[in-house]
């Protein structure tokens, strides 16, 4: 479970975010959604710990990221697809996760298989990866703990058609296991594939949340993004 409650952030005059509050329910995926600028990695760096709200808290479990006492085994996050060093291979990025969380070495392996990195591509290094082998890398690293939560923001970014299809069926499983998963996402065709909910924010503020069917009525999720977020 995640719990955003009245959550604001400023940088300095700037208002990121702006007395946010939802929640993400386990066995569901929730589209975080919301035009360039809206907030959404601001809200998700707060959930991973890696900045404070000015007023507010967003919990993880129920507890913010900070208090977790496990929080490897708990959340796991992809935030930035290029973080890794360029010069480990994709094998020695999960190795070194696996270290830190006390994981078999089998883990990485499991791993590498499911995100579509076994073989050859575990051996070589990450500064030679495509953008869509740096999302399955990032994403193996969420998933190395068998985390109960999960905060990725635009994790098809860069994912080729079959990448797309094998992350709807990823999050669904996941999801379907009792995961909580907030995805963040521009592809909004995709969000609407395999989300249960929305949320859609603007200005740093919530517009609308629900399901796709209470937020669009009949309409296609982007008509729906239009018409909430164009400027009138
Ligand atoms: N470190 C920072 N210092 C100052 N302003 C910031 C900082 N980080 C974000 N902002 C501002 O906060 C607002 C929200 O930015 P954020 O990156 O959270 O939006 P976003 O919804 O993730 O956008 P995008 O879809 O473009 O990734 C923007 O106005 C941005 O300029």
């Amino acid at each position: 479970m995640i719990e955003f409650h009245r959550v604001s952030k400023a940088y300095n005059e700037v208002k990121a975010l702006d007395d946010v509050s939802f929640t993400v329910h386990p066995g569901t995926v929730t589209g975080f959604l919301g035009p360039n600028g809206a907030g959404k990695s601001t809200a998700m760096r707060i959930l991973a710990g890696l900045s404070r709200p000015t007023s507010g808290s967003a919990t993880v479990l129920g507890r913010p990221y900070a208090e977790l006492e496990r929080p490897g085994f708990d959340v796991g996050t992809l935030l930035d697809a290029g973080a890794q060093h360029p010069g480990r291979t994709g094998r020695e990025v999960l190795v070194l996760g696996a270290m830190m969380l006390g994981l078999p070495r089998s883990r990485v392996d499991e791993v590498l298989e499911s995100v579509g990195l076994a073989g050859r591509e575990a051996g070589r290094a990450v500064r030679g990866y495509s953008l869509g082998m740096r999302q399955r890398l990032g994403i193996g690293h969420a998933l190395l703990g068998r985390p109960r939560v999960l905060i990725l923001d635009e994790p098809a970014n860069g994912l080729d058609p079959q990448g797309i299809q094998w992350m709807r069926g990823l999050l669904r499983g996941l999801a379907d296991s009792g995961c909580a998963v907030l995805l963040s996402s521009h592809l909004l065709y995709e969000v609407e594939q395999v989300a249960d909910r929305i949320v859609l924010i603007g200005g740093g503020r919530v517009l609308a949340e629900g399901t796709l069917a209470e937020l669009g009525r009949g309409r296609s999720l982007e008509q729906t993004f239009l018409d909430l977020t164009s400027p009138i």
